[in-house]
């Protein structure tokens, strides 16, 4: 049979009671005792050094202010904790046992962190601070809205506690984070590896895209102005609050396909040195998800929407935009919302890109003056741009064939795209500078043919509407296989959720 043990007395339990709080008692007056002498022998930074060690060692953390720093605030990632992360990387010391050691695709260097539970001690003006990494895991129910499937999810919780002694709260709080802020800023921008994100799927991939405003095939004149749009907005914090707009900046950028509008993105992200965030409109649900989404984007960073008039079917303002294919609303004046910069709280030092193929085809709502502070034209390969490729992927500034190659590109439409790809089609300068001479003639004769052709059935007055059918129906068919590329990633990437 099942007996139950036996409870102690109550007299037995008070008297192991009195045990515990006299020897409690007795550890507390050492740890007094102590102290005092410590003061009184002593100078002040030592006696903090000793007496927090030995607060420690006697579980008296009286003496100690402990700042917790989650990673995220609601759905906004926290600043200070990214700060703190990339400071710590650098302030690893000797005495740490284990280490985690990684490399960001990339990256100039090895990255280096604490695991959980280990210490940073570091020093700032002569106070002693400890830095500790921890975290906590919790289950997570999520239904997928398309099969009604559930799966569970595990959310890990990242904090960094940084400890101190309690009379340097006002110096670490207004010097010292402040400090890390800052000099993390300076550690980024040393070894930088811009991040591109794809939104919706939180999967980032370091940005190794090569384009720099220096091999952008552009109207020099149009480069020059966005340099300096984008050199004014950066340095123009002051200005921003003073006139109580938000740090923002918008640009549309539109053209054929192939003339360099992901190039010229990429350009300004790398002359920044902003992360680039690609927000696929199609895998968004709704306007409190594009909004979550928007807010979990970093400070110094640029949103970029791709195909704009693909992404989103455009009706009328009032009944709203849908996204296509799917049955929950994304308003845009939701998107608008955003590029009107009500979302104060979504951060400062921003840049919204929109591209486009076509401009016409934009809601006029976007179009409005004041909505994309800079309308930029992506154009077909000037004679200018033909010699910044030629120099980018030959080598060459100048040469005995570049006159007639910039005769034929002034009357054939072609994409710096196409001149690109002629251009690596041959390592020898000659054979490579034929080559595009040949590339344009074809062009060239192809086009008068297609003019003959139409002449005869149509007459030339339909030529110029017939043509703009044409190329009409081409980006039409492109902005087609678009969606269904977009769909397959979608549909990837859902397959790739459900198996995690
Ligand atoms: N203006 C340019 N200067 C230099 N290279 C260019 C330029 N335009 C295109 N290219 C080359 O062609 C490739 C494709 O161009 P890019 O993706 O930037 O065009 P896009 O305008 O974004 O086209 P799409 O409308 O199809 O998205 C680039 O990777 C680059 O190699
Ligand atoms: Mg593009």
């Amino acid at each position: 049979m099942y007996s139950l043990p036996s409870m102690p007395s109550t007299t037995s339990v008070l008297s192991t009671y009195t045990a515990f709080a006299a020897s409690a008692m007795l550890v507390r007056s050492v740890f007094n005792e102590v102290q005092a002498v410590i003061n009184q022998l002593i100078p002040q930074k030592l006696q903090e050094r000793i007496s927090s060690s030995l607060g420690r060692l006697f579980g008296d953390d009286s003496s100690r202010l402990t700042l917790i720093v989650n990673e995220y605030n609601g759905f906004s990632i926290n600043e200070m904790y990214e700060a703190s992360e990339v400071y710590l990387s650098t302030r690893v010391t000797r005495s740490i046992g284990q280490l985690k050691v990684f490399k960001d695709p990339g990256n100039k260097g090895l990255s280096v962190t604490i695991n959980k539970g280990q210490q940073i001690i570091d020093t700032f003006e002569g106070i002693e601070l400890a830095w500790e990494f921890a975290s906590t895991e919790t289950q997570q129910t999520v239904v997928d809205v398309e099969t009604w499937s559930q799966s569970s999810e595990k959310t890990e919780h990242k904090t960094i506690l940084l400890s101190f002694h309690k009379n340097h709260n006002e110096k670490v709080l207004n010097t010292f984070l402040p400090y890390v802020l800052e000099r993390s800023k300076a550690i980024k921008n040393e070894n930088r590896v811009l991040k591109l994100q794809a939104l919706g799927n939180y999967q980032g991939v370091s940005l190794s895209h090569p384009s720099t405003f220096d091999t952008l095939a552009m109207d020099p004149v149009l480069k020059k102005e966005i340099m300096d749009d984008l050199d004014r907005f950066v340095k123009r914090k002051d200005f921003y609050l003073r006139v109580g707009k938000p740090w923002k900046r918008g640009y549309l950028l539109y053209g054929p396909p192939g003339t360099g509008k992901s190039s010229l993105i990429a350009a300004m992200a790398n002359y920044l040195k902003f992360d680039i965030y690609d927000l696929e409109l199609a895998s968004l649900r709704g306007n409190s998800n594009l909004r979550s989404l928007l807010t979990s984007t970093t400070n110094r960073s640029i949103i970029v929407i791709e195909d704009i008039d693909c992404s989103i079917e455009l009706q009328d303002r009032q009944h709203g935009a849908y996204i296509q294919g799917e049955s929950q609303q994304l308003t845009l004046s939701g998107l608008l919302n955003f590029v009107d910069g009500l979302w104060s709280s979504c951060g400062d030092e921003r840049i919204i890109v929109f591209t486009t193929n076509y401009k016409d085809k934009l809601d006029p709502a976007l179009l409005r003056p004041g909505r994309m502070d800079m309308h930029i034209h992506m154009s077909y390969c000037t004679p200018c741009g033909f010699k910044i490729l030629a120099s980018n992927y030959l080598n060459v500034k100048n040469h005995s064939l570049f006159s007639q190659i910039e005769e034929l590109i002034m009357e054939v439409e072609v994409t710096p795209a196409e001149v690109a790809e002629e251009l690596m089609k041959n390592e020898d300068v000659d054979t490579a500078l034929t080559g595009i001479i040949g590339f344009l003639e074809r062009k060239k004769g192809m086009k008068r043919k297609q003019s003959g052709v139409e002449e005869q059935k149509v007459g030339d007055e339909n030529q110029e509407e017939n043509d703009k059918k044409n190329e009409s129906q081409e980006m039409e068919e492109k902005c087609e296989k678009r969606k269904v590329k977009r769909n397959k990633r979608k549909m990837a990437r859902r397959a790739k959720g459900r198996k995690q």
